[in-house]
């Protein structure tokens, strides 16, 4: 029996002065909420991946940064600004690859830069913090809307990792993407990839797509090539962490192996981000893969499944070149090769 928590739910949100969380780390069955009314608890949070997913982890750095603000002692403005700039720095190191965290908390320093009084900082930190969170759920209704024109009556489509309501405050990017294709009337069905090593795919997205009753099949990261090769696969649809202005993307590690397969055989390989995941500004090598601990890849469950002292490799994220994508899909609409030109018109629309 799946959790009484499903996706449809949001992911975080706001709520009396505390930032409340659906906890990821568990079992689809053991889904929990948890409420935080501490910054440093929502950095934990999120370095932790209670709650993940770049969208997701922007809005509640932007919640973390207002509930900063509501701890601060300043009896001025000044004073608060400081405290908000020192909680920025712990929220920003928690996870530096997914830019839409720096997006969040950049957001609220500038909003609380405007205003004049303790006050109205606290007050308008809060409205801002919030507002980020609507304004997700409709850009990703917009960007499913974008993306479903790509996707076709009886389409077989793959995903990798969880880019769904759980990845962000609700509905998803890719899963928007798969959400608004299934509810234009199109038969689809979904191959979700497990996503080792954190599982995001068997744990969250054949969890999100099950309970919306889409045709969804799990399968080990290691049966992308088989079930490329045997005709398994129509379109493949991810999310993404950061994008720079040259089509290049970041997203979970393992992506860049399915988008290389996918081009082997000649599949459509499509990613869907808000316009908050693009850095106009980066090189590839101006990007910092986060590397995450050991025990991640060394046991499962709690389970060890590797010896005692070995070594670990475990980046969260690899990089896609452009050659390898087919488009991007954004809440502006989609970018094509060569996507120098066309990201730059997506964000001349703004
Ligand atoms: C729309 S979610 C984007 C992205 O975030 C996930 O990473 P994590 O679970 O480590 O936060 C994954 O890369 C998704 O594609």
């Amino acid at each position: 029996m799946d959790s009484a928590i499903h996706p449809s739910l949001r992911t975080v949100e706001w709520k009396d002065n505390s930032v409340i969380m659906i906890d990821q780390t568990k079992l689809p069955n053991e889904l929990v909420y948890v409420k935080y009314t501490d910054f440093k608890d929502v950095a934990e949070a999120i370095r932790n991946l209670i709650v993940r997913g770049a969208p997701a982890i922007g809005v509640s750095g932007a919640f973390g940064l207002a509930l900063a603000a509501l701890q601060s002692k300043a009896t001025d403005r000044d004073s608060l600004i400081h405290d908000m700039e020192e909680a920025k720095k712990i929220l920003f190191e928690t996870r530096p690859t997914a830019i839409n965290l720096a997006w969040g908390l950049e957001r609220i320093m500038n909003v609380a830069r405007t205003a004049k009084t303790v006050s109205e900082i606290r007050d308008a930190v809060v409205r801002e913090a919030k507002i980020t969170a609507e304004e997700d759920i409709q850009i990703n209704m917009r960007m499913g809307k974008n993306g479903s024109t790509l996707f076709d009556n009886n389409d077989t489509i793959m995903t990798h990792c969880n880019a769904g309501a759980l990845a962000t405050v609700a509905y998803g990017t890719a899963l928007g993407v798969i959400r608004a294709t299934r509810d234009s009337g199109k038969s689809i069905k979904v191959i979700a990839t497990e996503t080792r090593p954190v599982m995001q795919g068997s744990r969250l997205t054949a969890f999100e797509l099950k309970h919306d009753g889409i045709d969804v099949s799990l399968i080990p990261d290691t049966a992308v090539g088989y079930s490329m090769a045997n005709g398994l696969v129509s379109k493949v649809i991810v999310g993404a962490d950061r994008i720079l202005a040259t089509g290049h993307v970041y997203n979970k590690i393992g992506t860049y192996q399915v988008a290389l397969m996918a081009k082997q055989h000649g599949i459509p390989f499509y990613v869907a981000a808000p316009l908050s995941t693009f850095d106009m500004k980066s090189t590839p090598k101006d990007v910092v893969i986060e590397q995450r601990k050991s025990t991640e890849v060394t046991g499962v469950a709690g389970k060890k499944t590797a010896p005692d002292d070995i070594k670990v490799i475990n980046p969260a994220f690899d990089m896609t070149p452009p050659e390898l994508i087919s488009g991007i899909i954004t809440e502006a609409g989609v970018a094509k090769p060569p996507f120098e030109e066309s990201i730059k018109k997506l964000f001349a629309k703004l």
